[in-house]
């Protein structure tokens, strides 16, 4: 059983740095690790990728051969692959004996949560090279600061979980920064646990700009609640344990961690319910080492 990443989220949410800052994780814990870049818009990578999209296909030409812009030409590329889909799978045939994959998909949101060639890709590989791959769904932790703006990062967690279906694990990443553009209305595990978006809401309505959408907003978060299934854990990519603990989520969310122990009930329910870090308690970790209290505030000015 080959198990692995599909690293994707908005431009400059963290992708290329996390697969960079992943692998050398993985292999530091004795992994062997493939990464496969499969964004054609990576000119210049910080790790050695093992597979990449460029030698199948080149943005640049198809924007001048198509007169497409970025967006289309990157949607052309992802519908190349799928049909050369055979071209990635003996690519990958090789590694396939003691590799752990780590992809690293385009930024542009629309391909996983609108348009299908990418989960045709990702479905296809998975069925015929019997893979297990985790969704790994980066958001730029600043986006906390703007509650129009959560909200937004709210829906496209959402979309995109509904869209790709599969094991889905939805990262604040830079959560190092995540007070750069202001302070939080909310301690962390609210923006991490996304229990009740009223409170979000009401602070919204406090906004004279964002008054006309109340009504909007409001319907968005019931379908968030509804839905009850986004939450967020936070990465700081420069930190071993923060990245050590996203690790443990990954392996547990796709059986990474049953991997190569005997099948038997035993065995499988020993792991499963092992020791857990409670969330609110690594929220509280995480708040306490990234964001100052208003003590700290009020002692600045
Ligand atoms: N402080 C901090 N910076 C980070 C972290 N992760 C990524 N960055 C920075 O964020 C910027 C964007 O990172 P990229 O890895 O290029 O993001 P991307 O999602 O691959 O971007 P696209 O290829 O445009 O989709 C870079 O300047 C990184 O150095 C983090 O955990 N902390």
């Amino acid at each position: 059983m080959v198990f692995g990443q599909v690293v994707i989220g908005p431009p400059g949410s963290g992708k290329t740095t996390y697969c960079n800052g992943m692998s050398q994780f993985l292999k530091l814990i004795g992994r062997k690790v493939a990464v496969i870049n499969l964004d054609p818009a990576n000119d210049s990578l910080p790790y050695e990728c093992a597979i990449n999209i460029e030698d199948l296909i080149k943005l640049s030409d198809v924007m001048t051969e198509h007169s497409l812009g970025p967006n289309g030409g990157l949607v052309y590329c992802m519908d190349y692959l799928e049909k050369n889909i055979d071209w990635l799978q003996s690519k990958l045939e090789p590694l396939l004996k003691d590799h752990y994959l780590l992809f690293d998909f385009p930024g542009q949101v629309e391909l996983f949560f609108l348009h299908s060639n990418a989960k045709n890709v990702v479905m296809k590989l998975i069925k015929k090279l019997n893979l297990r791959l985790t969704a790994v769904h980066l958001v730029d932790a600043h986006l906390c600061s703007d509650p129009a703006k959560y909200v937004s990062a709210l829906i496209l967690s959402l979309s995109t979980m509904l869209h790709l279906e599969l094991p889905h694990v939805n990262v604040l990443s830079k959560i190092d920064l995540i007070e750069s553009y202001g302070k939080l209305s909310f301690n962390l595990d609210f923006y991490t646990d996304v229990q009740d978006l009223s409170y979000l809401q009401h602070h919204l309505d406090q906004d004279p700009r964002s008054a006309k959408f109340r009504k909007l907003t409001k319907e968005l978060c019931d379908v968030i609640e509804d839905f009850s299934i986004v939450n967020f854990t936070t990465l700081d990519i420069q930190d071993k344990e923060s990245v050590g603990n996203l690790v443990k989520l990954i392996d547990k969310s796709n059986g990474y961690i049953f991997a190569g122990i005997d099948a038997s009930a035993v065995e499988f329910s020993k792991i499963a319910v092992r020791q857990v870090d409670w969330d609110y308690y690594r929220a509280a970790a995480v708040q306490e080492k990234y964001m100052k209290d208003d003590e700290d505030f009020d002692n600045d000015d």
